[in-house]
């Protein structure tokens, strides 16, 4: 929450929290969320739709209910509130045993529900606080009531750390204030981030004339439009639930908000899209389903989004090294990708603006032909010119929110961190990963100070982002690196390793093998 002045660095010791609980050293703390939220018998929305999206993110969600709804897919029969008291003990239960990453609201429908949830979040203080303010259902039934818009606005906004209205709930959070469009969603956003919660997602799914489904994001300085080609289907009942619980979910594992909200935009899409001919239920607004990701084939999902796991063999590019061996670039990333390279960073220190650019177009060809993504370092003109997935900065280079500013919500953003400072204002600053090293020594950077396996460790545990090991690493070293037990380590980057060899795809086969069987070992 706000009180934690930004979010925040994790615990040093957030793996082991749970560690008194047994002295085995394999303790494996699992990401946790904790729903306060109302019940739906049709289990499309509420409660329901919570616990599903964490489940299928590989979240655990613990569940604190406030109402039960009489509600099925022709809309809402009959609402029971909970008595205050009752919701306070199941607050206390669950808050005094579990360790919350994220607590995630939904329908809080009377000023003493309200009450009941602050007094426990001061007594139970937690790492960040996602507030879906739920009042009318898509089919138009009230939840909450306009007696509760002065407690929301006055105590629990500003203690939040991201708001998800609809338009219907931010014009209501904003005495009626009239919502039609992309422009008046921006200025609802500006409007609720002056309450005080410290990222506002207005969501655009009732948006009405809309031919996509626009979301507005605003961190307190930048909008980002998050856009999405509306889908034809009556299966959209719970999609605000959903998204709120899947940006507290990943939030949970570590993400940074922007991040968060970007996952959680598409995986409704995907799960749109999977669901859209279903039919459940004889009414108008039909469940869909939040498991499709078990069931379909990865690489038909709509859209593709950053997944930490293409950190696991990173190639960096060379061009010395490819002149040296009398190769293209070309030539040498195809064979890296052919051998397992799962992303690819364009690295180039030497040749002209015009030259690179073109060499960028060609890689992207091939990188887009593998489904691999393609980052360019340092230079954020290049990668704009070329629509490259992303970039890598290093600390010297442009800062990470104004990259993010320049290159909008869906482009890549890595950043070289040697410090659990810089690691913690990564995170605060929306990259999508971390690069960390020199791990060891290395020719292929001149005057790098070297952090080694322990420094490596200090920047994994200081922030939760994914972390990709760089510096002197090849398949000699790679398995030690690897096993420094941080889960948030997904992979290693290489040059020499693969760029400076007799032949690329060789080394690159056996490094992936390398990194399995380290992988396995864990
Ligand atoms: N038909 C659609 N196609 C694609 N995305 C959609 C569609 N409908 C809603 N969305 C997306 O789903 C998310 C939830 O948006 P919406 O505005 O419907 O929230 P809500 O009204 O709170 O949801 P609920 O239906 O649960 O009440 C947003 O990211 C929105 O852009
Ligand atoms: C219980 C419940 N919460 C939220 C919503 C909003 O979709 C709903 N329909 N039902
Ligand atoms: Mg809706």
């Amino acid at each position: 929450m706000n009180s934690l002045g930004g979010i925040r660095s994790w615990p040093a010791n957030w793996r082991s929290t749970t560690a008194s609980m047994t002295t085995t050293e394999s303790v494996r703390k699992v990401p946790q969320v904790l729903t306060v939220a109302g019940s739906d018998s049709g289990a499309g929305a509420g409660i329901q739709a919570d616990l599903k999206v964490c489940a299928a993110r590989g979240v655990y969600c613990a569940s604190v209910i406030t109402a039960v709804t009489a509600q099925n897919t022709r809309g809402v029969q009959s609402v029971h509130l909970l008595p205050p008291e009752f919701i306070s003990e199941q607050l206390k239960s669950v808050l005094s045993d579990f360790e919350f990453d994220v607590v995630k609201t939904g329908m809080l429908p009377s000023t003493e529900i309200v009450e009941v949830l602050l007094q426990n979040l001061s007594d139970f203080p937690v790492r960040a606080l996602v507030v879906d303010p739920v009042m009318v259902s898509t089919s138009g039934h009230v939840l909450a009531g306009s007696s509760i818009l002065s407690i929301f606005r006055e105590r629990l906004l500003p203690i939040a750390d991201i708001i998800t209205p609809n338009v219907k709930e931010a014009s209501a959070l904003l005495d009626g204030f009239r919502i039609e469009t992309v422009a008046e969603m921006r200025s609802a956003a500006k409007s609720l981030h002056e309450m005080g919660p410290r990222f506002v997602l207005v969501k655009g799914g009732d948006l009405p004339d809309s031919s996509d489904s626009v979301d507005v994001y605003f961190d307190g300085k930048e909008f980002h439009e998050l856009r999405s080609p509306r889908i034809a289907t009556r299966n959209t009942h719970g999609t605000g639930c959903t998204l709120a619980s899947c940006i507290a979910a990943e939030l949970a594992k570590g993400s940074s908000m922007l991040s968060a909200v970007k996952v959680a935009k598409r995986f409704v899409d995907n799960a749109l899209d999977y669901s859209k001919d279903i039919v459940i239920g004889s009414g108008m607004q039909g469940p869909f389903d939040h498991f499709f990701g078990l069931k379909k084939d990865p690489q038909s999902s709509r859209c593709s989004i950053f997944n930490p796991d293409d950190l696991f063999l990173y190639a960096v590019t060379d061009s010395r090294m490819n002149k040296k061996w009398n190769r293209s670039i070309v030539d040498a990333l195809k064979a890296a990708i052919e051998g397992g390279a799962t992303i690819i960073q364009l690295r180039e220190k030497e040749a002209e603006t015009r030259e690179f650019l073109e060499e960028a177009k060609a890689c992207i060809d091939i990188c887009r032909s593998h489904g691999v993504s393609l980052l360019i370092n340092d230079r954020i003109d290049i990668a704009l010119a070329c629509d490259a997935d992303g970039v890598h900065v290093g600390q010297s280079d442009m800062p990470v929110d104004l990259v993010r500013s320049l290159l909008g919500p869906d482009k890549i953003i890595g950043v070289s961190c040697k410090t659990p400072e810089q690691a913690h204002q990564a995170w605060k600053d929306g990259a999508d990963y971390i690069g960390s090293g020199g791990v060891f020594p290395t020719n292929t950077k001149a005057n790098n100070r070297t952090i080694g396996l322990d420094g490596l460790k200090e920047v994994c545990e200081a922030s939760k982002l994914p972390v990709v090991a760089i510096g002197g690493i090849g398949i000699s070293n790679a398995g030690s690196v690897m096993q420094i037990d941080a889960p948030n380590l997904k992979g290693v980057a290489v040059v020499s390793a693969l760029f400076d060899q007799d032949c690329v795809l060789t080394q690159a086969k056996k490094l992936h093998k390398t990194l399995k069987e380290s992988k396995r070992g864990i």
